[in-house]
């Protein structure tokens, strides 16, 4: 499956460019995570503005990835970096998995947040992430899209704490995919999900 993934990207990234990339997008989402909890001084913001506009053109320096790389997200050839690494979703650590059932923890930075607590949307995006990986996993195996994704909020999910969160496989049904997942602060339940993840037709 890799040797396949590999032969897909054009280029995939060194290690050193994989690290330099990751420590890049890390600054920058502490910019977000302060940005989002900071009293706005505008002095200061005018400055901070210039700096990071420096920032920008020396990325504008750099050549863009082609449109057509098809390796999945997750992949670790794909060079479009997966999803945590891009900073699109919270960093997640994973205790436990491989086995059509995930356990982890999950931490939401204030970038990620309405005023104390984590948005909704934002643990939407986590839940696809999460269940995600659990339809896309060893023991489904292939690639699945997500068809349909339902959260029920349950109670409020606070900010720069840690969430256990426990991802399984519900049911296999030919091309169909049914997961759940639910996310915990100690033993209060915060949110429950539940997706559909549907397999390509292979002819
Ligand atoms: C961006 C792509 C990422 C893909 C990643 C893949 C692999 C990565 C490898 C490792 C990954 C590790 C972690 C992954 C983490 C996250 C993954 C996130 C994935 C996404 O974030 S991906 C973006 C959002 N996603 C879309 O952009 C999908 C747009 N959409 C479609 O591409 C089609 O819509 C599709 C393919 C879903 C179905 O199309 P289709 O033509 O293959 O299926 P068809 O219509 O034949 O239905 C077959 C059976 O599913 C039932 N069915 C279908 N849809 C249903 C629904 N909504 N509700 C209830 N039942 C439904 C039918 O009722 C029938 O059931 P039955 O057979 O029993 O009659």
């Amino acid at each position: 499956m890799m040797e396949r993934i590999h032969a897909m990207v054009a280029s995939a990234p060194t290690a050193l460019e994989r690290r330099a990339y990751r420590n890049a997008v890390d600054a920058a989402v502490r910019i977000l995570d302060r940005l989002a909890v900071i009293e706005p001084d505008a002095d200061t913001l005018r400055k901070c503005e210039r700096a990071l506009t420096q920032v920008e053109d020396a990325l504008r320096s750099l050549p863009t990835l082609p449109e057509d790389v098809e390796a999945p997200a997750h992949a670790p050839g794909n060079p479009r970096f997966n999803p945590a690494e891009r900073g699109l979703v919270p960093a997640f650590a994973i205790d436990a998995g491989d086995t059509g059932q995930l356990v982890g923890r999950v931490q939401f930075s204030p970038r990620f947040g309405g005023t104390a607590s984590v948005h909704g949307g934002a643990l939407s995006l986590f839940f696809d992430d999460a269940l995600g990986m659990v339809a896309n996993g060893s023991v489904t195996g292939g690639v699945a899209r997500t068809a349909f994704l339902r959260i029920d909020y349950r109670s409020l999910a606070p900010l720069d704490v840690e969430l256990h969160c426990r991802v399984w496989i519900e049911a296999v049904d030919g091309r169909k995919r049914f997961i759940r997942g639910e996310l915990c602060h100690g033993d209060r339940l915060v949110a429950e999900a539940e997706g559909l993840w549907v397999a390509p037709r292979t002819r």
